[in-house]
């Protein structure tokens, strides 16, 4: 394990101590949950060995066959040279003695050993790839569940991309990579420790030299594992707006611009610009690995000729027979390819340990359980939705997007909120949907503090369409009722959803009706207009029957102003008795609320139904007048 942030981490420690301790004085302080989850990894403290240790147990519940037989093709592979060498030289002392028997066995058992590695080669091959599918996917599903799972807040949080990005990045192939190399390395461990136990018998120096021998590469290797590391974790920023750069030269609903405003050649060259900063680097360092690589290569290389020809020295002196000069010489050439085999997996190994520890740093964020960040305010007895001196600033912004907001939805009431862009709307109905809590004030809904709901109790109470509504590439279907528990629907039910966002007549003009895949990312998706959408989008709020507060942002702001007209009758009739909040520039709509806020710099500047904000004369009057004209 290698928590990246653990769970005493001073963040969770000050919300966790203090927060008592303030609202014991009625100070709410400023911390969000989205605070303490925010560092991004450090750069990963846990150890190779723990590491190593969590990918095996991960792999065994991935694949225990898998991991098995890659274990397996180790020991096969990693015992088979030691035996061939051995049998080498029967031959050759055999063939010099003329001993006819001892021949044949040994080429009829070296035969057998290659036929083994043989077998070991596939069997790992297989198994890699194997693990490399399965092991990705529970890893892929575990940074998608911790990625469900973290608070809202976390994805307005460069930091926290850069985090999933990076984990991301690493799912797919690094842990089969750090095991492919472990059992790599331990098989080639095992062939030098064959090898140099076969030259003990010769010469222990001869022995010791070929273990020496691994050491300067060793070192340089693992050095600059470290630094392309480090360098890589540093430019996740760089990498992420590079594959940013490509998506928008890439999507589908970026095209158009991309060619209308000729932005393509920008984009390229932005694209480029963070290119070449990545390449020099990279360059730089690969250039001084070369170098220092080779320096290694050559020490490595001085020792074993120096091992060589002692040994052929010996031999020309008579001291050894033939057998043993060709039991040196496969010893020699097998420890050769056993040394390169065993830095190679090493480096490997260490490279991919550092890596995973931004995996695995990310699957150890903690997610702090949802609970307010202050005992939640005493009950009172009423129902509807109240803002009590609300106040909310972003994270990491320097103004508040709301300040000082009181406002009541007695239940079956409509409210609207109009005001300029910025003014704090859609803030107003992200606080109602829990995405964020007040960091003033208080939300009542049932006289309940908003924090002391239950999250999915609150969900369930609420229908929301976006402006930025979600556009599923997924069948009809699917858009209006995209949740597994919603799949029992009934078509009825889909269809009756469909009908009050007014889009019936859309479904009705699809070849597969609820079936048709909508979009054009995969074959044989159709795409609806901007308005077509967004009724959908409505429809997937009105499926929601159970659900008594409507939170509407801009919702018509694509539909056209007569089936705009129709929907909001219908929209009137269908929430009859449920509480709704609607967002619209459009006056036309405003109009039918029992009581609209203006908004006005995140502050509510008047209230009112139509007709009294109208006789009041002030800016929701200007500008009812303003749109009014434009519609002479
Ligand atoms: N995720 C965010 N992080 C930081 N600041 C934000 C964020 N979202 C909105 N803001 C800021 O909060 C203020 C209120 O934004 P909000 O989206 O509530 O305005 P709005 O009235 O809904 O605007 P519009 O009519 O353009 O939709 C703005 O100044 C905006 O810059």
């Amino acid at each position: 394990m290698s928590p990246t942030l653990p769970r005493t981490a001073p963040g969770i420690v000050a919300v966790e101590v203090l927060c008592p301790i303030l609202a014991a004085r009625g100070v709410r302080p400023r911390v969000l949950d989205f605070e303490v989850l925010a560092p991004v990894p450090e750069p990963p403290t846990s150890s190779l060995r723990s590491r190593l240790s969590r990918t095996i147990a991960l792999a065994w519940r991935a694949s225990p066959f898998a991991l098995a037989s890659m274990v397996l093709a180790a020991l096969l592979a990693g015992a088979a040279p030691t035996g061939m060498a051995w049998y080498a030289r029967r031959v050759l002392d055999g063939v010099a003695r003329g001993e006819r028997q001892v021949v044949l066995v040994g080429i009829v058992a070296e035969a057998v050993l290659l036929f083994l590695t043989y077998v070991a080669g596939g069997l790992n091959q297989f198994a890699t790839a194997r693990l490399r599918l399965t092991l990705g996917f529970l890893l892929q599903r575990a940074i998608l569940e911790k990625a469900i799972a973290v608070p809202y807040a976390c994805f307005e949080d460069a930091g926290f991309y850069d985090a999933l990005t990076r984990a991301r990045r690493e799912a797919v192939g690094r842990p089969v990579a750090l095991l492919a190399g472990f059992f790599a390395m331990v098989q080639a461990f095992a062939v030098l420790a064959g090898s140099a136990a076969l030259l003990f018998r010769f010469s222990p120096l001869c022995a010791l030299a070929i273990l020496l021998a691994a050491l300067p590469s060793f070192f340089t290797e693992t050095r600059f594992a470290t630094a392309i590391f480090r360098l890589q974790n540093r430019r996740a920023t760089e990498a992420r707006e590079q594959a940013y750069l490509e998506q928008v030269l890439t999507r589908d609903d970026h095209a158009k611009e991309v060619r209308l405003f000729g932005t393509g050649p920008t984009f390229l060259e932005r694209a480029r610009r963070v290119f070449s900063l990545v390449f020099e680097e990279d360059q730089a360092l690969a250039r001084r690995r070369l170098l220092v690589g080779l320096g290694a290569d050559l020490v490595a290389l001085a020792l074993f000729y120096a091992v060589y020809v002692s040994v052929a020295v010996r031999a020309l002196a008579g001291a050894l027979t033939v057998g043993d000069l060709g039991l040196a010489l496969v010893t020699f050439k097998q420890g050769d390819g056993a040394l390169k085999q065993a830095l190679g997996g090493l480096r490997g190994l260490y490279m991919d340990q550092q890596y995973l520890g931004n995996l695995y740093g990310f699957l150890d964020l903690p997610v702090p359980p949802k609970r307010p960040l202050l005992p939640a305010a005493r009950a009172r007895d009423e129902r509807g939705l109240r803002f009590e001196n609300v106040g909310f600033t972003y994270p990491g912004a320097k103004r508040p997007a709301l300040l000082g907001v009181d406002l009541f939805l007695a239940p079956g009431k409509k409210l609207a909120l109009v005001g300029e862009n910025g003014s704090g709307k859609s803030t107003i109905l992200k606080l109602v949907a829990g995405l964020y809590e007040p960091t003033e004030g208080r939300i009542f809904l049932d006289g309940r503090d908003l924090a002391a709901w239950d999250p999915e109790a609150l969900r369930a109470r609420l229908a929301v369409v976006f402006q930025d509504f979600v556009r599923y590439q997924l069948p009809v279907r699917d858009n209006v009722a995209p949740r597994a528990a919603e799949d029992a629907v009934p078509d009825e039910g889909i269809r009756r959803a469909l009908a009050r966002s007014e889009a019936g007549p859309i479904v009705k003009k699809l070849a597969q009706g609820l079936d048709q895949r909508l979009g054009k990312w995969f074959p044989g998706g159709v795409e609806l207009s901007g308005g077509e959408w967004q009724k959908l989008a409505l429809a997937r709020a009105f499926l929601r029957e159970q659900a008594d507060l409507l939170l509407f942002d801009e919702p018509t702001a694509a539909i056209d102003p007569a089936a705009e007209a129709a929907l909001f009758a219908r929209v009137r009739s269908e929430t009859e008795g449920r509480m709704a909040i609607l967002v619209s520039h459009r006056f036309s709509t405003v109009r039918l609320a029992d009581e609209i806020l203006v908004m006005d710099g995140g502050r509510v500047a008047e209230r009112g139904d139509h007709d009294a904000l109208l006789g009041a004369e002030g800016r929701y009057a200007a500008l009812f007048r303003l749109q009014a004209a434009g519609y002479r």
